[in-house]
């Protein structure tokens, strides 16, 4: 259990002001997760020189998010990331987390060591609990966590003890039969849903926890619970970041550790409490009596835009700081040479490894469908608008063409209405999809990154839990359309009338699936979907006839749901059917009716198929866009090793530090790189070899090459 607390007693808990960063003993080559007596293992996290620089299209430095940033986070202590808005807090807490979103306008370079290690050869777990939480919004509290520990635990583990043993140590246990909720149905606070985050994160046992803002949005209540329930994680032995914006004083006196950032440059890391106020005293600023830390620092490192005057003050004031921290930790022990020495100077990998499911297939299926089917059968306040949506467009049709009888002018309104039917199932359903999928979208994706489960179980389930209820409301639309126009009137047509409408919805559906997995937020999906599916209305077989489309776009027709649709629903319709006919080139039956459409010669299992061949082509691409378009992270660049940066400084004629400083922007740069390019190979190869031999020659034939 991830509980379970036994952490070596830290003797750093009471370091200096100045954290120093010690080597942790790592005496196992291993790096687990846990203990053997299920305590978790202390991870040491440590980090230098971190530089994140946002460039423009030119090639210039647009923004510089994080400048020379070093730091630890130690086991067994809460590590608060405080600063003002835009200062880096959330960059840094990515980065570190390895989950800073990439981007091909972004450079990152530094060392990101765990318990002493390259990051590229840790094991250990991390848990990140990111400000927004996604949860299906229709299970409880309790089914969420049994769902994650079904998933994610291993067989010999008693489910049921560990969720009850979660739930009572995050305090939800009063909540556990309470739905989540969302915006249409309220469920449980946000302080819970928070918590429940955490919860859910703890799952995998992990030994780092990060959370970004953790207590935005809550009440000061329950900001302070849970910062409690973060607290006690750190002193169960986890190592906890967390970044936070303007604490109050109880919660700050929470914190083990303190970062202050500001303007992406390092105020302060080091022991919070008091040692951080004498820290600031020592140097002239003194927090004045009784007065939150918290705000007080906010009030030091912020820069007041609110006159010339005051701007420069107020970023005279932070550079003198920023200055100053950053002389003393050049004489500390934060240097480049422990990091160097150890033979690791990039970190080409994130520390987000692919993690495998730990169940098989069947075994994720069943799970899933349990999930999905509760989601959808309990989501009342959608079902109840889709079931409305079908029975009011179902009267107000069924009015319209109401009883059409036989004659030669019904044909047209059998025409019409078929395709309005056609229509107005598959926008209800891809409507529906897509105000849905790109929620799930992210859930599934964080899932997934955890090893939760595969693509493929997931979408049958999703598929098999959400058939009877896609089918349910294209039913309920022709018991009533069907009666009331009076359309081919036999109960078998009837049958295939709504079998016909039941796989449309199914193919518009996917559809929505594919658009949700690859439209970038909600608001993208519902305007991309409907603008998709007007063209497929075009070619929908009613408006032109794909005898006569264009050869350019006579694919449409042919990929167009609505047309296969409309077809069937003609067929089942016409054949059969004897029209009263007055002149002599009237239409005297149903076949001659298709015969004008040019679906004479289809059959009604012909473009059944059609419409499943649809279905199923976007459900393949929703797979692929699924698997293809998984979170990304930016991942840090090269930089030289020691003697390749003497030499690449001696060419370019920058001090080392300088060029160290600025080697994302030189990276970037076209003339710099071509200054440095008679190093560029030396440092590729030097970097290659570091990746086999950790602590080898590598150097010396590093220095070789640039000799
Ligand atoms: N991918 C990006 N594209 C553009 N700007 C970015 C990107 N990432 C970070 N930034 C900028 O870097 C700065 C730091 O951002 P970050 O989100 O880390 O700040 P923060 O301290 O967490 O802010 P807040 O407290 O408001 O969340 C901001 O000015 C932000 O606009």
């Amino acid at each position: 259990l991830p509980f379970s607390s036994s952490v070596e007693d830290d003797s750093s808990h009471n370091a200096p002001s100045t954290a120093t960063i010690t080597e942790v003993e790592d005496e196992t080559d291993d790096l687990d997760v846990q203990n053997k007596d299920g305590s978790v293992k202390p991870v040491h996290v440590q980090w230098r020189n971190i530089n994140c620089v946002l460039m423009e299209k030119s090639g210039g430095v647009n923004k510089e998010v994080l400048k020379t940033i070093s730091g630890e986070a130690k086991p067994g202590r809460l590590l608060a990331i405080m600063g003002p808005s835009g200062s880096g807090k959330t960059s840094l807490i990515n980065i570190l987390a390895g989950q800073l979103p990439a981007s091909k306008r972004m450079r990152l370079t530094g060392h990101l060591l765990i318990n002493g290690r390259p990051v590229r050869n840790a094991n250990h777990t991390v848990a990140y609990v990111r400000q927004e939480d996604l949860f299906f919004s229709q299970l409880t509290v309790r089914e969420t966590l049994a769902l994650a520990a079904d998933l994610q635990l291993p067989k010999s583990v008693d489910k049921d003890k560990y969720v009850d043993d979660l739930l009572k140590r995050l305090g939800l246990a009063g909540c556990a039969g309470t739905i989540v909720g969302d915006k249409k149905v309220r469920g449980i606070s946000g302080g819970e849903k928070k918590r429940l985050s955490i919860a859910c994160e703890l799952i995998a046992s992990p030994s780092v926890i990060f959370a970004d803002e953790p207590t935005t949005g809550l009440d000061a209540f329950q900001a302070e619970q849970v910062m409690e329930t973060l607290r006690e994680l750190a002193h169960d032995g986890h190592t906890v970041i967390c970044s936070i914006h303007q604490p109050r004083g109880s919660i700050y006196a929470k914190f083990d550790d303190l970062i202050l950032l500001s303007n992406g440059s390092l105020v302060y890391m080091g022991p919070a409490g008091e040692k951080a106020l004498t820290y600031f005293e020592n140097i002239g600023y003194k927090c004045p009596e009784h007065v939150n830390p918290a705000e007080f620092f906010a009030d030091l490192i912020s820069i007041d835009y609110s006159s010339p005057e005051r701007e420069e003050i107020t970023c005279k004031k932070l550079e003198h700081v920023v200055n100053i921290f950053k002389g003393q930790m050049l004489e500390s022990v934060y240097g480049l040479e422990k990091v160097d020495g150890a033979g690791g100077v990039s970190v080409k990998s994130s520390s987000v490894k692919h993690i495998r499911p730990r169940i098989g297939w069947w075994q994720q299926f069943r799970i899933l469908l349990r999930r999905a089917w509760l989601q959808a059968t309990r989501d009342g306040p959608t079902n109840k608008v889709r079931g409305m949506m079908s029975i009011s467009s179902a009267l107000i049709f069924g009015s319209i063409f109401w009883r059409m009888g036989l004659s030669q002018t019904s044909i047209q309104d059998r025409l019409g209405l078929l395709q309005v039917a056609a229509v107005n199932t598959a926008m209800a359903a891809l409507t529906k999809t897509v105000n849905v999928f790109p929620k799930e979208r992210t859930i599934i994706q964080q899932e997934r990154t955890k090893g939760s489960y595969d693509l493929i179980p997931y979408l049958m389930s999703k598929l098999v839990a959400e058939a009877p209820i896609s089918a349910a409301f294209p039913l309920a639309f022709g018991c009533l359309v069907y009666p009331m126009t009076r359309l081919h009137p036999t109960f078998s047509r009837f049958l295939r009338f709504s079998g016909i409408m039941t796989v449309e919805a199914f193919a518009a559906s996917a559809m929505g699936l594919t658009v949700g997995s690859i439209a970038p937020s909600l608001e993208a999906a519902s305007a991309l979907g409907p603008s998709m599916m007007t063209v497929f209305i075009v070619f929908g077989g009613y408006y032109v006839n794909e005898e006569n489309t264009p050869l350019i776009f006579r694919w449409l027709p042919k990929v167009s749901m609505i047309r296969w649709a409309f077809q069937a629903l003609c067929i089942n319709e016409f054949r059969g059917l004897k029209f009263i006919k007055q002149k002599s080139f009237d239409v005297e039956n149903g076949e001659q009716a298709l015969d004008r459409l040019s679906f004479a010669n289809s059959s009604l299992r012909e473009t059944v198929v059609q419409e499943g061949r649809i279905a199923l082509f976007w459900y393949y691409l929703t797979y692929f866009f699924l698997k293809r378009n998984k979170p990304r992270y930016q991942k840090f660049e090269a930089l030289p090793r020691p003697s390749a940066l003497a030499e690449c400084s001696r060419v370019s004629g920058k001090s080392e530090q300088e060029f160290s400083d600025g080697i994302a922007e030189a990276m970037n740069s076209k003339a710099r790189e071509d200054e440095v390019s008679g190093q560029a190979s030396t440092i590729a190869s030097a970097n290659e070899d570091e990746a086999k031999e950790e602590n080898s020659n590598v150097t010396i034939a590093a220095d070789e090459d640039v000799g």
